[in-house]
């Protein structure tokens, strides 16, 4: 996580200060990106501590399609707590989009509204190879309605061939048969005969307004575990998470926060584990995501941007 410690001192040393929506005031760098490797550890930050509970339910949430903080709320999340209104409502957020993009007037396969994660999955199990399985959160037409536009708003899978003696080193490593939703026939392009993955998945995010100090942890540990979790129900090998920003800022009153951060050690990346059983997105349960090893650094307190 040193990317992550570096990008922080860069906006420190070089970003501009610029006026924004909250009146709170950021510095600010346009542009940056940071690639995590997720076999050499999952990438929660260890230089403070992150509260994963909320980073694992909001993601279930989102794959749920909901968009109203009543679950967030059974589950001890606050985070989302600022922008709902007095009936917990987000408008049509993330999940919304994700799940049922609404399809206007009406999409040639008669559908009313579009399952952008289903398609997504769908198309890494019959199409592997092709560059267009995008999940697009900024619909255009409905950003007046949601409580925030989208920061995370688009995001790509890159499904790519493992050469061959890695492949068999990953086999006599784990011995192991990707479990995987698929049918047996889709099942073939997928694993090899000795039920090895063939293929190693990616995700690109583009984040376009990026709360360097508060968001971008959780939004670096959400979407790897997204890619662990379509890589497992799609027979993948995890391969790379790349995180691309645009307006990456820090809030003026972040400053101190941030340089105590950059002054600690970053330790051990903790391991991730998910259930083998499950094979299909909306199966995961809170119970089948196992964090192991998280021994980060005290937490450090900051106000956020509302
Ligand atoms: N200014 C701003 N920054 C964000 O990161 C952000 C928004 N607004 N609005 C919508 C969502 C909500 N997100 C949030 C909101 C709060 C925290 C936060 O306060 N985190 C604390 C405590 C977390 C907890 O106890 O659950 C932290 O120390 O990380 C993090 C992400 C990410 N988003
Ligand atoms: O997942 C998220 C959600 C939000 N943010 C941050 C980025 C900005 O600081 C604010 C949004 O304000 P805008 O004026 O709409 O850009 O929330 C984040 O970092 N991650």
């Amino acid at each position: 996580m040193q990317e992550y410690l570096n990008l922080l001192s860069q906006v420190l040393s070089s970003g501009t200060e610029k006026d924004d929506r909250t009146g709170t005031g950021t510095r600010s760098v346009f542009g940056a990106q940071m690639r995590f490797r997720l076999y050499n550890g999952f990438p929660l930050l260890t230089t403070k501590k992150i509260h994963w509970k909320s980073v694992v339910h909001e993601l279930l949430w989102f794959i749920k399609g909901d968009t109203n903080i009543a679950y967030l709320k059974e589950n001890g999340v606050s985070i989302w707590d600022e922008w709902a209104d007095e009936n917990g409502d987000l408008g049509p957020i993330y999940g919304e989009q994700w799940r049922s993009w609404p399809a206007y007037p009406l999409d040639p396969m008669g559908r009313l509204s579009i399952d952008q994660l289903g398609d997504a999955i769908h198309t890494l199990r019959t199409n592997p190879d092709s560059r267009r399985i995008i999940i697009n959160a900024w619909n255009v037409g409905s950003l007046h309605e949601m409580a925030l536009a989208p920061c995370h708003c688009l995001f790509q899978f890159n499904s790519r061939p493992i050469a061959h003696y890695h492949r068999v080193s990953l086999g006599a490593g784990l011995g192991v048969v990707m479990p995987t939703g698929a049918s047996p026939d889709e099942e073939a392009n997928i694993l090899d005969e000795a039920g090895i993955p063939r293929r190693m998945l990616d995700l690109q995010l583009y984040q376009r307004s990026a709360d360097l100090f508060l968001g971008v942890p959780f939004n670096i540990a959400s979407y790897s575990l997204l890619l662990l979790m379509v890589a497992q129900v799609t027979g993948h090998t995890p391969g790379e998470f790349v995180w691309t920003g645009g307006d990456v800022h820090l809030y003026l009153n972040h400053f101190e926060q941030a340089r105590e951060q950059i002054e600690r050690l970053p330790l051990f990346l903790p391991d991730l584990r998910l259930n083998p059983k499950v094979r299909e997105i909306d199966d995961f349960k809170f119970e089948d995501i196992t964090l192991i090893g998280y021994d980060p650094h005290p937490a450090i307190k900051a106000p956020v941007a509302v």
